[in-house]
């Protein structure tokens, strides 16, 4: 066994000439949780069917292991400590949430009584309990992927799989699925998802990976990213139109006007170096600025310069930060 929940290396898939993973590398920590991210079409279902064994990687392709176990030579080791929970739902429509359980609990040759109990213990924690006698089919679209995580749970996976878990739900069943993800984390599981909604990686992902057309063109900490790319400024608000036009004379070139909204945008890091330097130059101008917000690129904004177009720019001209940046919030307020 490693630490690593997750390690695969050169992992390549093609289908005919199409080339899908073009030689992937992954690695997760044991009891974090890595978000692959990326657009239609990157190559993220793909990922995810090979490093649940649904899939053979091809020729070619390093070791991959999944909850320490090698997929080529211990297969069914893998397969036993791991759950996965698909964009196709598993939940079988005809049938109540209740027996939709008890039937993975037979899946998993679970003994009846202890199936029952997971089941009951199961439904009750993902607020189940009341639609458990009901045929799934009239389950509302949190419901049911509620059920499906519920399902994959049976088996108490070390490793979790979530391939695009809250595509199509509604903003009030998005939260309650990352709040499953965050207590299924805080009782030790590793989870692996697959997202296209940056605040969602953003929110839930210890790491970030951007795939691209087969490729890793990102990795790193949420912050780490935001970091790769410029786009990082102190906004500056005035309301006398006075005080503004001193200040854009202050800072000239260094900092881009925006004359009918009185705004100065002052090109930084968002460090606190960059931030004295603005300060020290409205007070040599005597003037005071209404409102001051440091702005650090967001996941969007790197995801757009990553992905744009399908305009991969490779890894090697952008090399990602290792170091663990500077925590700052996307727009905060300072005075
Ligand atoms: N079995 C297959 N046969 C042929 N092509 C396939 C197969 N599976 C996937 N592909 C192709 O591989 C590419 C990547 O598909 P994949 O489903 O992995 O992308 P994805 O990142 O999960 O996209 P989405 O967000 O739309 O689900 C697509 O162009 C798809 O058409």
């Amino acid at each position: 066994m490693t630490d690593m929940a997750v390690a695969a290396s050169g992992l390549r898939k093609s289908y005919g000439d199409k080339v899908v993973l073009d030689g992937i590398d992954l690695t997760v920590p044991a009891g974090t949780v890595f978000a692959l991210l990326g657009p239609n079409g990157a190559g993220k279902t793909t990922a995810v069917r090979i490093l649940t064994t649904l899939v053979t990687p091809d020729a070619g392709s390093g070791e991959v292991s999944v909850g320490g176990h090698d997929l080529a030579t211990d297969g069914h080791a893998a397969r036993a400590s791991l759950g996965v929970t698909g964009q196709f739902s598993a939940v079988d429509g005809l049938i109540t949430g209740e027996e939709n359980m008890l039937l993975m609990a037979d899946l998993h040759h679970m003994e009846r009584g202890e199936g029952r109990r997971v089941t009951a213990e199961l439904l009750a924690r993902f607020d189940l309990v009341d639609a458990a006698g009901k045929p799934a089919s009239t389950y509302s679209g949190g419901m049911r992927r509620r059920l499906d995580i519920a399902m994959t749970l049976v088996g108490a996976p070390q490793v979790l799989f979530l391939d695009e878990p809250t595509t199509g739900l509604d903003p009030r069943s998005r939260h309650t699925v990352w709040q499953i993800v965050r207590e299924l984390v805080a009782g030790g599981t590793t989870v692996f998802l697959t997202t296209q909604y940056l605040d969602e990686a953003d929110e839930l992902a210890d790491r970030i990976a951007v795939l691209d057309r087969g490729r890793i063109v990102a990795e790193g900490t949420p912050d780490d990213l935001k970091h790769l790319i410029p786009g990082g400024h102190v906004r500056l608000r005035f309301t006398d139109p006075d005080a503004y036009r001193a200040a854009a004379r202050s800072f000239g070139t260094a900092a881009s006007a925006d004359d009918e909204a009185l705004v100065l945008r002052v090109p930084g890091d968002g460090s606190q170096g960059a931030l004295r330097a603005v300060l020290d130059r409205l007070d040599d101008a005597r003037v005071e600025a209404d409102e001051l917000t440091v702005h650090t690129p967001d996941l969007d904004d790197v995801f757009f310069a990553l992905t744009t177009d399908g305009t991969v720019r490779p890894t090697a001209d952008r090399p990602a930060r290792t170091d663990t940046a500077d925590t700052a919030d996307t727009e905060e307020v300072v005075r």
